[in-house]
């Protein structure tokens, strides 16, 4: 059976994209990322999803291509940062290398300020993120393994960190 060789958890902005592309080059592993699995099911981006089918409907395809990618795949698997919040994947997280990516909410306001459009937090980002943050601490901590704290460093060295602590 596959299992992937880390799965990378943590809000919005805290570089769950980024740091698992560069972990799986590092590894010289394949990535995987839950957002773009439930895209190509879908057949458009996440943002689409949640205006035209709902959140809910989203937290279903999501579910499903973390089961799935969590059977099949053995690289590096990044989650959609809401994706813990089911407890069907909570519990599939069991046993996995899981790496939680904690960024505080200067930094993370700053990074997703500079990317692409972000479902829930296009009204009040920094609102919004603050509320979501507070509410899944416990459970990124919970889930993880390896905590790695991301504020001021650069991908490069979070990924040397993650490197370190993934077991051998
Ligand atoms: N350590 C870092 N330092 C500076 N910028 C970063 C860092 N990590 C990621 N970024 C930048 O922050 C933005 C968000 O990163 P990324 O998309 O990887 O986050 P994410 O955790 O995958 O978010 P989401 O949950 O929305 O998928 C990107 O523009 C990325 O280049
Ligand atoms: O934190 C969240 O709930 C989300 C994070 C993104 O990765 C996407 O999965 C979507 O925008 C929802
Ligand atoms: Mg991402």
């Amino acid at each position: 059976m596959t299992s992937p060789r880390a799965v990378l958890i943590g809000p919005p902005g805290s570089g769950k994209s980024t740091i698992g592309r560069l972990l799986a080059g590092r590894l010289g592993a394949g990535f995987r990322d839950t957002d773009e699995d439930v895209e190509a099911v879908a057949g458009k981006p996440v943002s689409d999803v949640f205006v035209e089918d709902g959140e809910e409907r989203f937290r279903e395809l999501e579910a499903e291509a973390v089961r799935r990618a969590l059977a099949e795949h053995d690289g590096v698997l990044s989650l959609g940062g809401g994706a813990i919040l089911r407890e069907a994947t909570r519990e599939l997280l069991a046993g996995h290398p899981v790496v939680y990516l904690q960024v505080g909410l200067a930094d993370a306001v700053q990074r997703v300020g500079l990317a692409q459009a972000r479902p829930l937090l296009v009204l009040n980002p920094r609102s919004q993120l603050k509320r979501l943050m507070e509410e899944r601490r416990p459970v990124y901590e919970r889930l993880a393994s390896l905590i790695v704290a991301t504020d001021g460093r650069t991908p490069e060295e979070i990924t040397d960190e993650i490197v370190k602590g993934l077991p051998a």
